[in-house]
């Protein structure tokens, strides 16, 4: 099994002559928060990502998962350059955007765009969608207020939305129509790759399917790269390509969507999983939903960070920190004895069958993705007011 070289890649070779660069590469990725002086006392110091390398490829959806407060969204920050690094270096098509100048970064901003979590606070009331989705155009530069209109209209259209409706304020849309004008402020700049910060979870799970079907459609037609932060597991497995699943502040395991759904390795991702488990195969392996809670980013167990929750844990665990190893298929795990953990696994039992829920879920995805040709042509010439159905 080859390690990984010091960029979270595969050694040189094992990517083929033909496979294109990643878009962006991030290494040993560290962010702190806290640990300043203030007046009588430090405050406390959070390890909200600690030393993670990783890629994304161009073109593909990459999803980070993970509990609440495992470092997703700061990590998500750190690789579009919202926030800057404790340490560790984040390279953009080539360039390292620890070393742009304040002035070359803002010319790059608008290569790299985010969908924010909650459309009702995301979106300035005193703007119109207009002047909402005109700003990034107006930054970039280049155009004049005629071509910022024109482009406006056109960029509404692609979202779903009526270009009447560019003089009108926020708080008169809908929730689903508020995250389409998220999501039209993201392309207003041209961008190479968004991050979509759990973009569909503070709406309804009707308008979910909406969304997601969005930008989807939009990822094919643009060319765009995309991350996803998310925690709910069936928008994942519908959505991404690959999956990151992260643990107080590292990532545990990387592969792509199919495999990891499949057989996941790593004993947090199955104990994730199974919270789900007639999605995944873990079904097939009784294992036991995760009990308790994070440990705190404030004061994070040594070695490995899962060890105090983990069924498999050994001395080893509690001592030394396990590297994201190169397993076969081009996915990485990080623990000692995953082949252990997978080899005494090996007993499937039929997998049972999805729970109403999920069922429903399923079956709405499935009725959005056959009705999406359907609606392009309604929006197109008459789109509706209000996002109520596929
Ligand atoms: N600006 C900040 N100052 C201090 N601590 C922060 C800041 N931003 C995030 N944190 C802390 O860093 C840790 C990781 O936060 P982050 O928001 O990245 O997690 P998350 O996995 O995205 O959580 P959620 O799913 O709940 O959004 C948390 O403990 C959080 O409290």
């Amino acid at each position: 099994m080859a390690p990984l070289t010091q960029n979270g890649q595969a050694p040189t070779g094992r990517r083929g002559p033909t496979a294109p660069p990643p878009i962006l590469e991030a290494s040993g990725l560290v962010k702190h928060f806290g640990g300043k002086r203030m007046l009588l006392k430090r405050s406390p110091l959070v390890r909200a990502v600690n030393g993670i390398s990783m890629s994304v490829k161009e073109g593909e959806t990459l999803a980070v998962v993970g509990e609440s407060g495992c470092g997703k969204s700061t990590l998500g920050r750190l690789l579009i350059r919202l926030l800057e690094p404790s340490a560790g270096d984040v390279i953009y098509r080539g360039r390292n955007l620890g070393n742009l100048t304040p002035d070359e970064l803002r010319r790059l901003r608008g290569e790299l765009q985010i969908i924010f979590q909650d459309p009702f606070a995301s979106l300035n009331p005193r703007m119109s969608v207009s002047d909402i989705v005109s700003e990034p155009i107006w930054l970039k530069g280049g155009s004049s207020r005629g071509e910022r209109r024109d482009k406006v209209v056109e960029i509404l259209r692609t979202v779903g939305l009526r270009p009447d409706m560019a003089s009108r304020y926020p708080h008169e849309f809908s929730g689903g129509q508020r995250q389409r004008i998220g999501v039209a402020r993201a392309l207003a700049s041209d961008p190479r790759l968004i991050l979509g910060d759990e973009p569909v979870s503070a709406l309804d799970v009707s308008i979910q399917a909406q969304i997601v079907n969005l930008l989807e459609e939009l990822k094919e037609r643009l060319k765009l790269t995309l991350i996803i932060v998310a925690h709910d597991l069936a928008v994942i497995r519908h959505m991404s390509d690959r999956v990151a699943v992260m643990y107080l502040g590292e990532v545990v395991e990387l592969a792509t969507t199919d495999t990891l759904y499949d057989a996941p390795l790593h004993p947090y991702t199955q104990a994730l999983f199974a919270a789900i488990p007639q999605a995944s195969a873990v079904a097939r392996h009784s294992i036991k939903p995760l009990d308790g809670d994070v440990p705190s980013p404030t004061n994070p167990p040594s070695g490995c960070k899962f060890h105090t929750r983990c069924p498999h844990a050994k001395p080893l665990c509690n001592e030394a920190r396990p590297q994201l190893e190169a397993v076969e298929g081009g996915r990485r795990v990080a623990c000692h004895f995953w082949r252990e953990i997978a080899a005494a696994g090996s007993d499937p039992r039929p997998i049972a069958r999805p729970s109403a829920r999920l069922e429903k879920r399923l079956a709405l995805y499935t009725a959005c993705q056959a009705g999406r040709a359907e609606l392009l042509s309604h929006r197109s010439s008459t789109p509706t007011a209000k996002d109520q159905t596929c």
